[in-house]
Parts: structure tokens; C-alpha cells; sequence
């Protein structure tokens, strides 16, 4: 069996194959500050006739904000009472404005171990597959539906398995290979599929990069990206679950049918770009170096950790930011803020010209602050650059690792970072 089918098994109580629809427990639930609205009213919708109108299990659902934050409307403050409203009567955990992303703060207070099968109202949600879970974005609907009964119905994914080898060059991570295997099988080639990452590359990354590895998923169609949990994983969650031990019974077998297995050796892999308007339109770095940038959005849940932050840090080293280009810095968590804080980098980015802000999605989505306006340039170590994502719809976004983000926002141009 895949792990996919493995979760899927115990979620519903008997033994399934890919293929197969199954009615499953689910784990854990998370919403947030645009998805949530519409889930509570749906779950209230749902609860018209009974006289009690409580969902299945308060301590397994988690409300953030992390979209728009803090309230940057009269529309997004509305939302936030509302949610934080029903948070409190039915005893939910709401992490407030504060807190950061949903994708970095679910995993970081220890919400999500291998085996469970969580869903969250946010397309982003498949990269909780680093730690081993069977984890994925489904609609406001369905999530009104999990509020009332803790269950869904899923069609058990086959899975593609990704076998990753060989040692990155200097300046070139995990950022880069999910964009090259994006790139390679295209914005829908791994539709409706597991996507399971394997080899050497993928066992000697920290969980920082197994993040942003299974984060990218579902921008080439995946129903989840899993990453089978090791010792990393185990080091990771002992830090955030008490009494947690790994499960072996929480991998793909050998023998397990997969409907493709693809091999990449990245050893030679260059820094890898997605460019307007699509995530699977990937250049090496070479082929659009020089194009001139007037932003630069390191964060997002796909490489807003500290790790991704020091990077920038280090390759910056006391120069300033290049003349008339923003550099826009956005830990993805209060954790990560803290750590970026204590190291002294805050400092140091203000000094070179940057403008760093509190944890939040920030331009990412292009709903809240830090817009492109028309006609501008964006480079981003976020996850999606269609058209207007960033703001105006006559903007143009690049997609790239912190560390080519970093060696650009020093010449005002996309830069090749093993030049720097
Ligand atoms: C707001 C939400 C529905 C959306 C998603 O599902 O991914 C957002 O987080 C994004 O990244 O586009
Ligand atoms: S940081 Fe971007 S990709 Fe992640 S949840 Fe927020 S808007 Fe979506």
C-alpha cells in the first residue's frame, strides 16, 4: 500500500486501494479569515433544525487570520469578529492576527503528526504532507460539512512518486527542485494524484525545505505532496508533541502500485524561476537574468521561515537593497519573527532599505498590502504568479528560492545567486 491509501484505511475504518470512495474521519480541520465566513454560515445552514447547534469536536478545529492582517477593511475586521465570535462559543482554538500563516503555524503548535488526515479550507494545505500526513485544501462547503459531522467523502488518490537524487549545488534548494518538478510534468500533471517525494535530496533536507516542497503540490495538481516522516520529522515534532514517537507503519511499502514513477537527478540542478503568468512556466535562472524587478516579496508559507530569512540575510551582508527596488520581508509566523529578530537580521534589513512586516499572507494573493501597480515587476519566494496575483493585472510575477530573491534585491535585476 501507499501511505495515501494507508491513511485513508485507518481514516475509514477498513482497507482501501486507490480508486475507491471512501467516507473518512477526519483528524484536524483549519480555516481562516476569508474561507472561514462562509464555512460557519454553512455549518449553520446545516444545523437549521437541531436544537443544538455544536460542532463534532471542538479541540480537533483550528480558526487563524493570517490573510488579512490586521484588519486592513471594514470587510476583513467584519470577518475576523465573526469568526472569533464563533470560535469562543463553541471552544475552538483561534490563533489571532498575530500568529502568521495558517500553513506554518499549523504545523508549529503541533496540530499535525503522520498518519492524520486533515483538510483545511485553503488550497496551500497539502504542505503538512512534509510531516508525513495525508493533508489537503477542500472548499468552504466541505469544511461546514467536517464542522457538523467530522467526516468526509474522498476518492482514495493514486500516487506519483517523485525519487529526487543528488547533492545540490551551492545556493540552490528545495525551492528550486519543486520548481523544476513543476515545470517538468506541468500545472496539471499530477492532477487529482498524491504527490509522494522520495530520494536522497528529499531525506537530507530540513523540515524548512521539506515545507516548501509539499506546500507547491497542488500547483501541478496534487491532492496532496507527502513526505514520508523520518528522524527529521520525529526531532521536529518531539519539540511540539509531547510524548511523540515515530510510527513505522507510516510509509509506502515496497511493492506499493504507484501510477508513475519519476527520477530527477538535481545535482546539476541551476536556480530555477517560474515566470508570468504561469507556476509551470520554469527557466533556469540564466535565461531571464536581467530582468529588471521593482519588488521583491521574500515570505509566504512557502519560504517565509527563518531559514529562508537568513539566507537573504547572509547573501545581503551589510549592502543596501539596489536603488529603486522595495524589498519586502514577512516571517511567516510570530515564531520565525522572533527568530529573525533575535539574530539580529530585523536590524540589519532595516538598515540596508527593507521594509519588514508583522507575520501575515501579505502580497502573496495580492488581497491586502504591498500591491504591484501596473506595468511593474515582482520577483516572490511565494507560490503562484498568475495574472494580477500580486495587484494590478498589468503586473508581472516571478517566482523564485529566497536566495535568488536575495541576490537580486542587491542588483535591482534577476541574479543568478551562485554569482554572489
Ligand atoms: C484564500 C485562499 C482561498 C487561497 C487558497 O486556497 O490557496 C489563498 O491562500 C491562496 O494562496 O491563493
Ligand atoms: S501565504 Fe500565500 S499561498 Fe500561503 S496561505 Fe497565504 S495567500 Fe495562500
Amino acid at each position: 500500500m501507499t501511505i495515501s491509501e494507508k491513511i485513508f484505511s485507518k481514516a475509514s475504518g477498513k482497507t482501501v486501494k486507490a480508486g475507491e470512495f471512501v467516507l473518512a474521519n477526519i483528524d484536524r480541520a483549519m480555516t481562516h479569515d476569508i474561507t472561514g465566513p462562509l464555512a460557519v454560515e454553512g455549518f449553520y445552514e446545516i444545523m437549521r433544525d437541531k436544537e443544538e447547534k455544536k460542532v463534532w469536536d471542538p479541540s480537533k478545529i483550528v480558526i487563524l487570520f493570517d490573510h488579512q492582517v490586521p484588519a486592513d477593511s471594514l470587510n476583513a475586521a467584519a470577518n475576523h469578529t465573526m469568526l472569533r465570535k464563533f470560535a469562543k462559543e463553541q471552544g475552538i482554538i483561534n490563533y489571532d492576527v498575530y500568529e502568521g500563516v495558517c500553513h506554518q503555524v499549523m504545523p508549529e503548535k503541533g496540530h499535525v503528526k503522520p498518519g492524520d488526515l486533515v483538510v483545511g479550507s485553503d488550497s496551500h494545505t497539502c504542505a503538512y504532507g512534509s510531516l508525513g500526513a495525508f493533508s489537503t485544501g477542500i472548499g468552504s462547503t466541505d469544511m461546514a460539512a467536517v464542522f457538523a459531522s467530522g467526516k468526509l467523502w474522498f476518492k482514495v488518490p493514486e500516487t506519483i512518486r517523485f525519487e529526487v537524487n543528488g547533492k545540490l549545488q551551492k545556493n540552490v534548494y528545495s525551492k528550486d527542485v519543486i520548481l523544476h518538478l513543476i515545470g517538468d510534468v506541468g500545472a496539471e500533471g499530477a492532477r487529482y494524484q498524491a504527490a509522494e517525494y522520495a530520494g536522497s535530496t528529499v531525506r537530507t533536507m530540513p523540515i524548512s525545505e521539506r515545507m516548501t516542497v509539499s506546500n507547491m503540490a497542488i500547483e501541478m495538481g496534487g491532492k496532496a505532496g507527502i513526505i514520508e516522516a523520518d528522524e527529521v520529522t520525529e526531532k521536529y515534532l518531539q519539540e511540539r508533541i509531547p510524548d511523540f514517537k515515530l510510527d513505522p507503519h507510516w510509509k509506502s511499502d515496497e511493492g506499493a502500485v504507484y501510477s508513475e514513477v519519476r527520477e530527477y537527478d538535481v545535482s546539476k540542478l541551476e536556480p530555477q524561476v517560474a515566470c508570468p503568468h504561469n507556476v509551470d512556466n520554469v527557466k533556469p535562472v540564466g535565461e531571464v537574468e536581467g530582468t529588471k524587478v521593482d519588488q521583491i516579496f521574500v515570505g509566504s508559507c512557502t519560504n517565509g521561515r527563518f531559514e529562508d530569512i537568513e539566507v537573504v540575510a547572509k547573501m545581503m551582508g551589510d549592502e543596501p537593497v539596489a536603488k529603486d527596488v522595495r524589498l519586502l520581508i514577512i516571517p511567516a509566523s510570530r515564531t520565525e519573527y522572533m527568530k529573525v529578530l533575535k539574530a539580529g537580521y530585523i536590524e540589519q534589513f532595516m538598515e540596508a532599505g527593507a521594509i519588514v512586516e508583522s507575520p501575515c499572507c501579505g502580497p502573496c494573493m495580492g488581497g491586502s498590502f504591498g500591491l504591484l501597480g501596473d506595468g511593474e515587476v515582482g520577483l516572490a519566494t511565494s507560490n503562484r504568479n498568475f495574472k494580477g496575483r500580486e495587484g494590478s493585472p498589468q503586473s508581472f510575477v516571478y517566482l523564485s528560492s529566497p536566495a535568488t530573491a536575495a541576490a537580486s534585491a542587491l542588483t535591482g535585476e534577476i541574479t543568478d545567486p551562485r554569482k554572489i
